[in-house]
């Protein structure tokens, strides 16, 4: 679905990471981590065809990457709501659709109907008709999915979408990804800090830092020797009631510049000790 052949992704002098060999398969959940600032957004923006890549080649659905197709859903990091406070529920999805199939936004029956079933399907009817702005964390991340979904993507790209949420939110969010994979064969791309509610379904990991990465099975990336080689210092990754932590990976940096279109996730240094939260 996504194929990324020595690829890499650089700002002016700073290299982000490079030589990046990547197949997605239909269905498949691909969980990126890293700590702050090792490029997963930037991942992200290079599959969405909004960050060109500085080497190599990425293909989507055999195809050279383009912004804005609709065979690609994006649920993007939490960010201010704002000037979306008010708009309700049903009207996100529905912008949703608007930009892609249904060219002006047109209030058809079938459109209804499609808004419906989307908002269904994510388990947000309850509350389609409320602004968004007077939801919960957990309820406004169900409608951001619904608005990914909008289009049908064969591919669902998921920036932090955990973010601010509690274990039982985080929870439900990854099974309903992983639900939508499995009846869609939807590939998911599914970015997070939080390893623990998306280590029973990622078929594979994609673990980024110091430009350099290791991609495999959870259990071949998540191990101490993997992690110990990729920050090239002792990493241990430790198995606690069936949650990993991994300690001692080292920041990685110290404050990254604020800049447009990149929001931090966290305070500095945010990758602590233990690495990935537990
Ligand atoms: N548009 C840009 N211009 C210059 N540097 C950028 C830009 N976007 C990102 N960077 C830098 O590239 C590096 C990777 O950023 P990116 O946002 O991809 O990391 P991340 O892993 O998603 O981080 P976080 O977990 O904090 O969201 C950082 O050092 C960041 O400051």
């Amino acid at each position: 679905m996504l194929s990324l052949r020595g690829a890499a992704v650089s700002y002016g002098q700073r290299l982000v990471w490079q030589g990046l060999d990547l197949d997605l398969r239909p269905g498949e959940f691909l969980a990126v981590l890293g700590p702050n600032g090792s490029g997963k957004s930037s991942l992200v923006r290079a599959l969405l065809g909004r960050q060109p890549l500085s080497a190599g080649t990425l293909t989507v659905l055999g195809r050279a990457a383009h912004k804005g197709g609709r065979h690609i859903g994006y649920v993007p990091q939490q960010a201010a709501l704002s000037a979306q406070a008010m708009v309700r529920a049903r009207d996100l999805v529905r912008f949703g659709m608007d930009g892609h199939r249904f060219g002006p936004w047109r209030r058809t029956e079938a459109v209804r109907r499609r808004v419906d079933d989307v908002l269904a399907s994510v388990g947000a009817s309850a509350y389609a008709d409320v602004p968004v702005g007077m939801l919960s964390g957990g309820e406004r991340q169900r409608v951001r999915i619904g608005q990914a979904l909008a289009t049908d993507p064969r591919i669902l790209l998921c920036d932090e979408p955990l973010l601010s949420l509690d274990l039982n939110h985080q929870r439900a969010i990854t099974e309903l990804v992983d639900a939508r994979r499995r009846s869609h064969g939807t590939g998911v791309v599914f970015v997070t800090h939080e390893i623990n509610p998306v280590l029973g379904m990622a078929d594979r990991v994609l673990y980024l830092a110091r430009g350099g990465h290791r991609i495999g099975t959870p259990d071949e990336v998540l191990s101490s020797q993997s992690l110990s080689q990729l920050y090239g210092t002792q990493v241990d990754v430790v198995r606690v009631r069936g949650r990993v932590v991994v300690v001692g990976a080292p920041d990685e940096v110290a404050a990254p510049p604020h800049h447009p279109g990149h929001e931090t996730t966290g305070t500095t240094g945010s990758h602590t000790s233990d690495g990935v939260r537990p």
